[in-house]
């Protein structure tokens, strides 16, 4: 798809022009001509089976990979013009969440959340101050001496979001993050996603947790074999999704017998009546999305499985006759997403009845919204918008005392975990550079 030149929206935060991705060595592309725009304070859900492209997407709002055709803004910038030496800089209004957390093992909570602000140059004085600000907002007061393997996986998962978070992104990106936790944990973690979203920062959540889209009722992209066949507000994970996952997990749908409980998360008949909408949360990613589309039990790509393919035949017949393209579909006065026929909650009408929703807009402050609100106002109070070819540095990093950070277009194309998360330019190893490759901790 493509948009007209010149037409870039104030409150884009990005924006995919006819964009292909092909992998050297691939005959297929991981992303096949994907326009899209994703405006400012949005909470864009990107689905699709394994290999469908979500993690290309966001790698390529990264800059960590460059697109084989088209074009790409973020934050007004188009990237193609944005140096390698620069990448970092570019970086910082982003904040990266991933699967497997990534936290450094060595340092204890507090470190791996200061890290961030140390390695760009922040002062001693900011650290001190946004550190403990950001570790409060995630639900980690007074455990910033505690070392990651002293914490569950969904506090370091809050770790992780505070490190993504303390400075100021504009954008948050988050490659699964709930995927190594368990339903309870995940919903506390999306309530989180949710505030930081709430208080103006745009996220962009790449998630194979059906239950999780089906509750938020966001904006759905979704993916199929590189292409968009889905782009809708206020939708769920998606009947076609649940037809491949049906198939290929036999998980039942919506008026057939339930199998076997899954392994993990609470029973539904389990869920006790003091417990908070949390329960009934962790409930519907149980039977839904966990039990679906857990990471042990995740679908091969698409092409490979007949009722895949199947389902990926009718996901493109169904995008040409509505959602397409991003523009067109995802025009908040389009028809409401079709009801979502997959992955029943298998939670008691007494439960349901007696909880709030959790994932509504919040319509009181509270002390964590205040916080939130206080940590980005600055950071999503205007967007920089440049005209394309415009390689000018954005106003926020320039000047900061990270840009004596050495590097540049020649760097190495093997990035550090620093270099990954923006936070210095790619150069080639440094004095602790070391132990920022480190994997999950637990
Ligand atoms: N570095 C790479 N080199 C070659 N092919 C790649 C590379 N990264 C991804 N691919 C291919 O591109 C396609 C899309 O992969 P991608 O990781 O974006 O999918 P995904 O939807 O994120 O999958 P998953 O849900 O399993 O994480 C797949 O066919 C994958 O094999």
């Amino acid at each position: 798809m493509t948009f007209a030149r010149g037409l870039l929206r104030l409150d884009a935060m990005i924006r995919f022009d006819s964009v292909t991705k092909t992998y050297p060595g691939q005959a297929r592309p991981a992303l096949h001509d994907i326009g899209v725009e994703i405006l400012r304070g949005e909470f864009v859900f990107l689905v699709g089976a394994s290999g469908s492209g979500k993690s290309s997407f966001l790698r390529l709002i990264l800059k960590e990979e460059k697109p084989s055709k088209g074009r790409i803004h973020v934050l007004g910038q188009d990237l193609g013009s944005i140096s390698s030496r620069k990448v970092p800089y570019f970086r910082r209004d982003l904040g990266v969440v991933f699967q497997d957390f990534r936290l450094l093992p060595n340092k204890n909570v507090y470190e791996n959340v200061a890290f961030t602000l140390r390695v760009i140059g922040k002062s001693r004085g900011f650290i001190q101050s946004a550190v403990p600000e950001t570790l409060k907002l995630v639900g980690l007061d007074g455990k910033g001496k505690r070392m990651p393997h002293e914490l569950s996986g969904g506090e370091q998962q809050r770790v992780a979001i505070a490190r993504a978070i303390v400075n100021k992104p504009q954008i948050l990106l988050a490659d699964e993050p709930t995927g190594n936790l368990d339903p309870v944990t995940s919903a506390g973690i999306m309530t989180l996603l949710e505030r930081i979203n709430a208080s103006g920062t745009t996220v962009v959540m790449a998630t194979h947790e059906a239950g999780i889209v089906d509750q938020m009722q966001r904006r759905v992209i979704e993916l199929s074999a590189g292409d968009i066949v889905r782009d809708e507000r206020g939708a769920g994970y998606g009947a076609t999704l649940g037809d491949v996952d049906e198939a290929l997990s036999g998980v039942p749908a919506v008026g057939q017998e339930p199998g076997p409980a899954p392994e993990s998360g609470p029973a539904p008949t389990e869920i006790p009546a003091e417990e908070d909408a949390s329960a009934v949360i962790a409930a519907v990613a149980a039977t839904s999305g966990r039990g679906a589309k857990g990471k042990a039990a995740k679908a091969p790509a698409a092409p490979k499985a007949p009722a895949a393919a199947k389902a990926a035949t009718s996901a493109k017949a169904t995008s040409a006759k509505a959602t397409t393209t991003a523009k067109a579909s995802a025009d908040p006065k389009a028809a409401p997403a079709k009801p979502v026929r997959a992955a029943a909650p298998k939670v008691g009408k007494k439960v349901m009845d007696e909880k709030q929703p959790l994932y509504v807009e919040p319509e009181e402050r509270d002390e964590v919204t205040d916080a939130a609100a206080a940590i980005t106002a600055a950071a999503t109070a205007s967007v920089p918008v440049a005209p394309a070819g415009d390689a000018s540095e954005p106003a926020a990093v320039a000047g900061d005392a990270a840009g004596a950070a050495k590097g540049g277009d020649g760097a190495s194309e093997h990035l550090t975990l620093a270099e990954r998360l923006g936070l210095r330019a790619p150069g080639g190893p440094r004095k602790g550079d070391d132990e920022q490759e480190v994997g999950p901790t637990r």
